[in-house]
């Protein structure tokens, strides 16, 4: 029995309670590489007044008129060039990661997963959890750098949810881990062992973060300061003779200014004045995605060679790697203490 159905008086609902969830949640991703699937994704994603902060009115006009007919084709080539046979990298990771987290962290818990855009979406997965009796709810979003368009809209998204509920689970939050030593230590094992097994020695690694409007740092995002903070501890941590550190941001959206260097620049900047052997590490990223896959290791790849550096290597995020997952095993078992 899954949940208290015992010594209830008749005619009394069922209870389901006495459970502890665990959601882990990335950002999420279209069903399909075609570009109706990849509009539907961003017509909703990039409606976010946490993601576009525009006024709706101002915002919307232009999302609907312009940016939802013109980047779902380009943007669902790219998909295609990375889709998998399990579907876009980011879900089918995703699910592993909490596939893996539920073995490590056995019955105590249940473990699913949701995205914050698209499928399974976070009321699907909490509604799963109280049906399944957990009255108490951890919700991991899964992004080390705390950003108000990654992880607050993952806390508002759960409130407005809770918002329509008689009983509402008891909630915790895991917080970012931009500088946790067992991320740190994650990164630069996983990293470390990945640098040893290229066939070249690079003179540059990159260290290539997602980018955010410049003006979310000069109001106050904390992101900026921990991506930062997490390149230069784990700078500290790999640093090797020979080989010099540089922090980048990528992918940037509009017309805005976005935090620089940015990563796309710095490829051709670096190639231009003779750097030959080049790396990317994207330790912001729980997971392989487009951005990672598409952006990084097919189009940083031409924008370097082309630009006249010879060897290329994008390296692995830490996924569902060894180093990766015991590392958010410690962090969900510490956040979930006195629940498990
Ligand atoms: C890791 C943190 C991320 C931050 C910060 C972030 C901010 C941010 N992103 C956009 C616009 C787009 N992002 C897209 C994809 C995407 N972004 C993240 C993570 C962060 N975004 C991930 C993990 C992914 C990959 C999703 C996948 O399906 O693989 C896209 C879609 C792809 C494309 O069309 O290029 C857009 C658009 C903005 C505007 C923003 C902050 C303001
Ligand atoms: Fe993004
Ligand atoms: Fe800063």
């Amino acid at each position: 029995m899954t949940w208290q159905q015992q010594n209830l008086p008749a005619g009394h609902p069922a209870v389901r309670s006495g459970k502890v969830g665990l959601l882990v949640v990335n950002l999420g991703t279209p069903d399909e590489a075609t570009a109706p699937a990849v509009k539907r994704y961003l017509a909703e994603f990039l409606s976010d007044r946490r993601v576009i902060e525009i006024p709706a009115i101002a915002w919307q006009p232009i999302l609907r008129g312009i940016i939802l007919n013109v980047r779902p084709k380009k943007s669902a080539a790219a998909y295609a060039k990375v889709w998998t046979d399990q579907g876009s990298p980011l879900a089918a990771i995703t699910e592993a990661q909490a596939v893996d987290l539920q073995m490590r962290l056995g019955d105590d818990v249940i473990v699913s997963h949701a995205m914050r855009y698209g499928r399974p979406s976070l009321r699907e997965r909490i509604a799963m959890l109280q049906e399944a009796g957990c009255d108490r709810i951890a919700i991991a979003p899964l992004y080390p750098q705390y950003c108000a368009a990654t992880t607050a809209t993952v806390f508002d998204e759960v409130a407005r949810i809770l918002a329509e509920m008689r009983w509402q689970p008891a909630l915790r939050f895991v917080p970012p881990y931009h500088d946790d030593p067992a991320y740190i230590d994650a990164l630069a094992t996983d990293l470390g062992a990945q640098l040893d097994s290229l066939a070249f020695e690079p003179e540059v690694l990159l260290l290539s973060f997602h980018g955010m409007p410049q003006r979310t740092l000069d109001l106050g995002d904390p992101y900026h300061c921990h991506c930062m903070k997490t390149a230069r501890l784990l700078g500290e941590r790999i640093a090797r003779p020979g080989m010099r550190i540089e922090t980048t941001f990528q992918s940037r959206f509009g017309k805005a200014k976005w935090l620089e260097p940015a990563t796309d620049a710095t490829l051709e900047a670096e190639a231009h004045k003779g750097t030959r052997r080049l790396a990317v590490a994207a330790p912001g990223f729980a997971a392989d995605c487009v951005e990672t896959l598409e952006e990084l290791a097919i189009a940083g790849r031409e924008q370097f060679t082309e630009a006249g550096g010879q060897d290329y290597a994008v390296l692995s995020c830490l996924n569902t790697s060894a180093p990766g997952m015991a590392m958010l095993e410690t962090i969900m078992r510490r956040e979930l203490s006195g629940w498990i």
